[in-house]
């Protein structure tokens, strides 16, 4: 019998068209519907990109207003959600609230089971408009601190921010924090997109489809590398003593160390991307703007002598989640935060993929070699 050409982990194969954004690794870009996204993390906000991953097009400026108006009347934290977070132990991954919380988003969503297209992009940004919420509320519970109301004079980014650490944001730390929300926002066929294909394919409704994503996302081969990035950061020590030379050559010594090992280090390598993630300088120009905010030159330290010790070693580059996870303990999350920040932005992606494949449904069934023992019988 012919050999059947196996492709562990679905890897190279083309399982479907998509119009929402193409990651190209030979000219390293990442278009969302056609526009760099370098592009958009320069003049965009969040809520415009969403808008145009969901749309197609940017928004004008009538639609832009009427989306800001929908999603700042849609970010308080309902008193039945803040019940059921509280309901949960403070030792759970928040990434376990977020998957919790838009699975009762679902439950209390008299439209859930509407799947129009109409219907899925309203359910799409109410999502994107509640998450916020919950993942500040998740941080400050666990620091034993009290719910921050939203504000609907400030941005989702600013918001976002305020709802978190309850003072308003620097302009710098908010300019940061919306370009990683758009950075973060579309990658294609990555495993928590497609975990959701796969979950609508099915014809499930669009929250079942994020509750799976969110599950997948939270692995550390995926989004939990932001977090997993910060472990080793906390591993090799941050000192803010210390002169960024000096950070740089204990964390070049971990990473060797580490190498000899064998070990994976999270936040380098990518699938798809073998010569450098696309989005990794624009989201290292935000980390440096951290860090200058901060006057923290250790933390470049560390960052430098890991990169260059990886490259040295064996030539592997950093992804998103490498830049993303010390800018994000910089602004002062705790490290347990970052995934769910990642959840909170690749709503956007997620929801527009949902619609995309509802446009043109083919159950997703692929087929596998069985290797088990040969038939056999009872008696
Ligand atoms: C936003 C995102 O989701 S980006 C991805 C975030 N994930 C991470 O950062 C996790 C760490 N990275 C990895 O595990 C991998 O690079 C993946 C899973 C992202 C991509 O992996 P794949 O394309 O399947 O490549 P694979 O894991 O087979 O790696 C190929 C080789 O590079 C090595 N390698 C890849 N990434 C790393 C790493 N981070 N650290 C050390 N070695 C690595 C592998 O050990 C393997 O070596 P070998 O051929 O000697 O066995
Ligand atoms: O594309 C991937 O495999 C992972 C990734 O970078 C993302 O989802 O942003």
């Amino acid at each position: 019998m012919a050999e059947t050409d196996i492709k562990k982990g679905l890897a190279g194969v083309v399982v479907d068209t998509t119009a929402v954004s193409k990651v190209n690794p030979e000219t390293n870009s990442l278009l969302y519907r056609g526009y760099p996204v370098q592009e958009l993390a320069a003049s965009c906000s969040f809520e415009q990109v969403a808008l145009l991953l969901w749309n197609g097009e940017l928004p004008s400026d009538d639609e832009l207003a009427e989306f800001t108006a929908f999603e700042r009347a849609h970010r308080a934290l309902s008193p039945e959600l803040k019940q059921v977070i509280d309901a949960l132990p403070d030792t759970c991954h928040p990434m376990d609230v977020c998957r919790t919380a838009a699975s009762v988003l679902g439950a209390q969503d008299p439209t859930a089971e509407h799947s129009s297209k109409e219907a899925n992009l309203a359910k799409a940004k109410s999502l994107l408009a509640a998450m916020p919420a919950v993942v500040a509320y998740d941080q400050r519970r666990r620091r034993g601190q009290e719910l921050v109301e939203p504000r609907e004079d400030l941005g989702y980014s600013a918001n976002f921010l305020w709802m978190t650490f309850g003072e308003e944001a620097a302009q710098p730390v908010v300019d940061a924090f919306n370009v990683s929300m758009i950075l973060y926002a579309e990658h294609s066929f990555n495993a928590s997109t497609f975990t959701a294909r796969v979950i609508t394919s099915t014809l499930s409704d669009l929250h079942s489809a994020v509750v799976g994503a969110i599950g997948a996302l939270k692995g550390p081969l995926h989004g939990g590398a932001n977090e997993a990035v910060m472990h080793t950061f906390d591993e090799i020590g941050i000192r803010q003593e210390e002169t960024a030379e000096e950070a740089e050559a204990r964390a070049k010594a971990w990473m060797d160390d580490a190498l000899a090992q064998k070990k994976k280090v999270m936040g380098f390598g990518h699938r798809v991307y073998k010569n450098g993630d696309s989005r990794v300088p624009t989201m290292k120009a935000a980390l440096d703007a951290m860090i200058e905010h901060y006057d923290r030159p250790e933390v470049l330290g560390l960052y430098n002598g890991l990169e260059k010790s990886m490259g040295e070693a064996k030539n592997i580059k950093p992804n998103l989640d490498y830049p993303a996870g010390p800018a994000y303990h910089l602004m002062g999350f705790d490290t347990p935060t970052f995934t769910p920040l990642f959840v909170a932005s690749r709503i956007s992606g997620w929801t527009a993929h949902i619609m995309e494949q509802l446009e043109a449904n083919a159950l997703i069934r692929p087929l596998s070699e069985y290797n088990g023992p040969d038939e056999r019988h009872l008696s």
